[in-house]
């Protein structure tokens, strides 16, 4: 699986050219782009990265790839990140790694956004991930049942948790926020579930990346697909 993983992420490398300003995506299959950019910066290529994680940061720090923030530029030209669920539409789940609020905002950010993954993330509709939703601690009772509502609004439902770090305790995202997990098991249209849980005042944000991905990189034992979004960014 390791192997596919760094094949996708080569693959995403051909893309990278002289110049580009990228986001550097979260995740084990991010992190084997970043690895592998760093072999390329240390070979002469001039680019510049900003992270979508401070686990993102550090790894790229010690692979040497030169970094900014969105507040020194504010355009990048390729982000590079992986997925917990790619659907055909180039729909996403994202957050397994919690990093989902600086990877959309990098995402969006971006020209363009290219998801790796090996083929075990392409899946025929979204939802049997569960989908992390970031939230605000305060309130969490009142947003949880607003989230209850836009789930049966848009006719899915299922279980919550709140998410625990490895130690037991509440995980924190690097924003400071917390993670609900919800086990819907299938999103008919991920699109509506998307923009109700945005309009929730106690979300911050949600892992259905909806029209950000511009192509996916599927590595599997037969091979490496590359499948290119049909419809233009933001649709
Ligand atoms: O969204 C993410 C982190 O927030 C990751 O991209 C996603 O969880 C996939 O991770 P991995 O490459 O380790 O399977």
């Amino acid at each position: 699986m390791d192997q596919l993983k760094r094949q996708a992420a080569a693959r995403a490398l051909e893309e990278v050219r002289d110049g580009m300003q990228l986001g550097l995506g979260t995740g084990s299959t991010a992190k084997h782009f970043v690895e592998l950019l760093g072999e390329r910066v240390a070979a002469g290529l001039k680019v510049i990265g900003v992270p979508t994680s401070e686990a993102t940061r550090a790894d790229a720090e010690r692979c040497g790839v030169p970094l900014t923030t969105l507040d020194e530029i504010d355009h990048l030209d390729i982000t590079v990140d992986g997925a917990d669920e790619i659907d055909p539409e180039l729909n996403l789940i994202k957050g397994g790694g919690g990093a989902l609020l600086r990877e959309k905002i990098v995402a969006a950010a971006s020209d363009r956004m290219i998801v790796i993954a090996d083929d075990s993330k392409w899946v025929p509709t979204l939802g049997k991930f569960p989908l992390p939703i970031e939230v605000i601690p305060f309130g969490l009772g009142a947003t949880r049942h607003a989230i209850e509502k836009a789930f049966a609004a848009c006719g899915v439902s299922g279980q919550m948790a709140v998410r625990k770090a490895k130690d037991g305790h509440v995980f924190v995202t690097d924003g400071g926020h917390w993670i609900v997990d919800a086990q819907l098991g299938r999103i008919a249209d991920p699109a509506s579930l998307a923009r109700a849980l945005s309009a929730i005042p106690g979300v911050v944000e949600h892992g259905l990346f909806i029209g950000l991905a511009s192509s996916a990189v599927l590595a599997g034992g037969e091979g490496i697909r590359v499948i290119e979004r049909r419809k233009p960014k933001g649709d």
